[in-house]
């Protein structure tokens, strides 16, 4: 299995999206077609909220974008189920302070699939980091329309915060991030953008998902 290393994590991170039926009015599987012909460089199944496919509708959702995720070399994510990481072969996991143990999931996966872990602060960064973590999804950057339950928006400033603490790991910024945004998240010390709405949600998924990569390639330069 891939080794994922920091280097090849961090980017990964560039322009990470998150997604899930209901984020979407359109087929799933042709938004993240389009996304990837936009550039997105890593996808996360994350099946949830009102009107979310459960149960062999879901499985297949996922297998179904995996295999898409596969035919176009992008990396796939399950978000917060494990097993269903395994069952698909997934590339990794995201788990939240909420979810499973970072460290349990890390002795479930191995270490050739991808941990990512949600934190607020560097106490739980470096919690996450000591469970096995190779990235920290970091947010909500901004307000969010897609997570009912999101913490309260910390701002790019807790990412700049995270790296004056010594915390080197690959970090996603996430929550409410535009391509207007993403200049500042990544100059707060982000190595990318997660987002969910303003490229799911898009008219034009695939102009969206370059918007994005234009302006994290601008942070590059
Ligand atoms: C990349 C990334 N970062 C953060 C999250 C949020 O995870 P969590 O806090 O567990 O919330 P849910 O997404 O599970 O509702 C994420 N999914 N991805
Ligand atoms: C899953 C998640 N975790 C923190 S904010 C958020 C939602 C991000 O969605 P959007 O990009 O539409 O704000
Ligand atoms: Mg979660």
């Amino acid at each position: 299995m891939h080794p994922w290393n920091a280097e090849a994590v961090q980017r990964a991170m560039q322009v990470y999206l998150v997604m899930g039926s209901v984020n979407t009015k359109q087929d799933p599987m042709e938004v993240l077609r389009q996304a990837i012909a936009g550039g997105i460089t890593l996808f996360q199944f994350r099946e949830k909220g009102t009107g979310a496919l459960v149960g062999e509708a879901r499985i297949t959702l996922a297998m179904r974008l995996r295999e898409v995720c596969s035919q176009h070399g992008v990396p796939f994510i399950v978000n917060d189920d494990v097993e269903l990481a395994v069952a698909v072969e997934a590339d990794g996991v995201h788990v939240g302070q909420d979810d499973a143990d970072a460290a349990l999931v890390r002795a479930r996966i191995g270490d050739g699939r991808m941990l990512g872990v949600s934190a607020h602060s560097v106490d739980e960064a470096r919690r996450a980091l000591q469970a096995g973590a190779n990235y920290l999804g970091v947010g909500p950057m901004y307000p969010t329309p897609s997570k009912a339950d999101a913490h309260a928006v910390l701002g790019p400033a807790v990412v700049a915060e995270l790296r004056a603490a010594g915390i080197a790991v690959p970090i996603v910024g996430i929550g409410g991030i535009t391509p207007d945004t993403t200049a500042a998240v990544m100059a707060a010390g982000a190595d990318g953008v997660a987002v969910i709405s303003a490229i799911a949600g898009a008219a034009n998924v695939c102009a969206a998902a370059a918007q994005f990569a234009a302006a994290v390639r601008g942070m590059q330069a």
